[in-house]
This record gives structure tokens, sequence and C-alpha cells, in this order.
């Protein structure tokens, strides 16, 4: 039998995503149905499926009912399951919003909670089609030695020298490994169709960031940087090359945070091929661990219907 779904199709600078409410939690799709949907050719194409189910009607959400009304069930262009969308999560607010199903006070401008796998997120509307994220705890993986040995693992990126890079593992409640590169000319050469191979091969696998740092700005002039200011490109886990990933741009602000030391940026710029997000460190976050921002803009693009094949 088939059936028909309601989506909206949206993004957050290009990460894209093919959004459905399922508010009873009666639409459970099987890895193979959301590998379809996000096929660009033979679907309707993304990075990624968002579902919006309540929470109280989604058994592995059900622990923070009491805390947030929504859901969000991430799944990756290939079917797997993810537990964290830094962009997605924005989209997932625009979309409860363009749904009529946003809290009124998160209208208004007040923080309101988002269940995801990797635990409960707050969104704050910053103005129209733009969010901020308390994207909560992070750590580096390696903790204390990898902050002194300044990295934890090593990555051979296809189309550079064939050296394996040291890198930086980031936890983020998903697995993210940064690699810095010297330049722009490397980032652009890199080549990311397909996964970059890591070492040790973390358990669940892994996103890859390739990082440069660009000139950090000196707001108030007074020779310490403010605003730090990096590139980045991505190899997501589960979606291949994307045009950005936020949780992504977090581990690449945080991985660049520590190889700097103490005294770096709070606030950072990271531009993605698909744009521009900022990123703003916790304050009490140490090198090596604390909470996170994440601020971007959140777009809807289309609506539609489209039937599942049996
Ligand atoms: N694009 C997302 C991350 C999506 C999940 C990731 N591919 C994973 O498997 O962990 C973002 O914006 O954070």
């Amino acid at each position: 039998m088939t059936s028909e779904i309601t989506f909206t199709k949206g993004h957050g600078t290009e990460n894209d995503f093919v959004l459905v409410a399922d508010a009873d939690g009666t639409w459970n799709p099987g890895g193979d149905i959301v590998a379809w949907l996000c096929d660009r050719r033979a679907g309707i194409g993304a990075d990624g499926l968002v579902r919006a189910v309540r929470t109280a009607a989604e058994p592995a959400a059900a622990q923070w009912a009491g805390e947030a009304e929504w859901f969000m069930d991430y799944r990756n262009a290939d079917g797997s399951v993810a537990e964290m969308c830094g962009n997605g999560v924005r989209v997932f607010a625009e979309f409860l919003l363009q749904q009529g199903l946003l809290p009124e006070a998160a209208l208004a401008g007040d923080w309101f909670a988002v269940a995801t796998r990797a635990g409960v997120k707050r969104l704050r509307r910053e103005g129209e089609g733009s969010w901020t994220a308390d994207m909560g705890p992070w750590r580096l993986t390696g903790g204390q030695r990898a902050l002194v040995d300044g990295s934890d693992a090593l990555v051979h990126v296809e189309g550079l020298d064939g050296v394996a890079r040291p890198a930086l593992s980031v936890d983020l409640g998903n697995p993210h490994t940064v690699v810095a590169l010297p330049d722009d000319g490397e980032l652009s050469a890199a080549d990311l169709t397909s996964a970059p191979r890591v070492e040790p091969a973390p358990p669940h696998g892994t996103n890859v960031e390739l990082v440069v740092p660009v000139d950090a700005i000196d707001v108030n002039g007074d020779g310490d940087p403010d605003i730090g200011d990096v590139s980045m490109r991505v190899h997501e886990r589960g979606s291949g090359e994307t045009r950005s990933c936020g949780t992504g741009a977090c581990a690449a602000v945080l991985a660049t945070r520590a190889w700097a030391g103490e005294g770096a940026p709070g606030v950072w710029r990271v531009r993605v091929p698909g744009g521009r997000l900022v990123v703003t460190v916790g304050a009490g976050s140490s090198l090596t661990e604390g909470t996170v921002w994440l601020s971007g803009p959140a777009r809807l693009v289309a609506t539609g219907t489209v039937t599942i094949p049996a």
C-alpha cells in the first residue's frame, strides 16, 4: 500500500532538509524510505530528513515530555539516525512556526525547548528566518591529553599531499573530527567525494571538518582579537560533503580555540560554502569542555506532497 505525505523543503546555510510534521508519531519511515526521499535524482533531495513529532508520542523522546513539547527526529541522507543537527534544529523551529505549532512565547522571542536524541536544546527567534540554538554541552573527546598533544586522531584527506593530518575529536552529542589546513588553496584542493579516513576509527563514525583560520577581528582596537574567523568544509557522516553543518561549525570553532589556547575569542564567524554562521562559546567553558550557541538563518522554500512507495 502507498501513502501520501505532506512535506516542506528547507535549509540552513544550504544544509537542506525534507521536513515532515508527524505530531502523533504515526509515520516512522525505515532507512530505505528516508534514503529515497533524500535522493536528489530519484526522490525530493536533501542532506537529511527532519520529522516533527510530539515527545509524548515518540518512545525515543518520552523521557523529555515534561520539558519539551516537540522532538526532532533527525535522519541522515543514507537513512541512518543521527543524534543532533545544528542547522536542522533551527530549520525545525522555523517549520514549527510555519505549521502554527510554535509556542506563543517563542514568537515573542522567548527561549523554547526542543527534544533531540542529544538531549533538550533551547532556541530563540532572533528575527525573521533567524534563530539561535543553545547547543548545550560539548567536550574534546580526548580530554586534557588531546589538548596537551594538540590532537587525538590522524586523518587522511584525499587530494592533498598524502600525509595524514593531526586532528581533534569533539563531541557535540554527535561525533566530529576537526583537521586544520594552512590555507584556502588546500581547503579547495581537498577531495571530499569520499569520507576522509580517520585513525583510530571512531566507534560510531564521525563527521569530518576541514578548517582554515582567517585573521581574527579586533573590533575595539585594543590589540586583542574579539571575533574569531574560520573557513570550513565538511564531510558529514551519512550524507557526504554538504554545504554546511551546524554542529560541525561549533566543532571547528572549539578545536581551533583549543589550538589557539587561553585568550582566544569567544565569538566566531564560520564561513561555509552555503553561507555564514556565528558560534558563541558559553561563558565558563574551558578549553576542553563547556557549552556553545549557534546562530544563523533558517529558510523554508517549498511545500508539497509525495507518494511513498510501498
Ligand atoms: N548537518 C547537521 C549534522 C547532521 C548529522 C550528522 N551528519 C551526523 O551523522 O552526526 C548539522 O547541521 O549539525
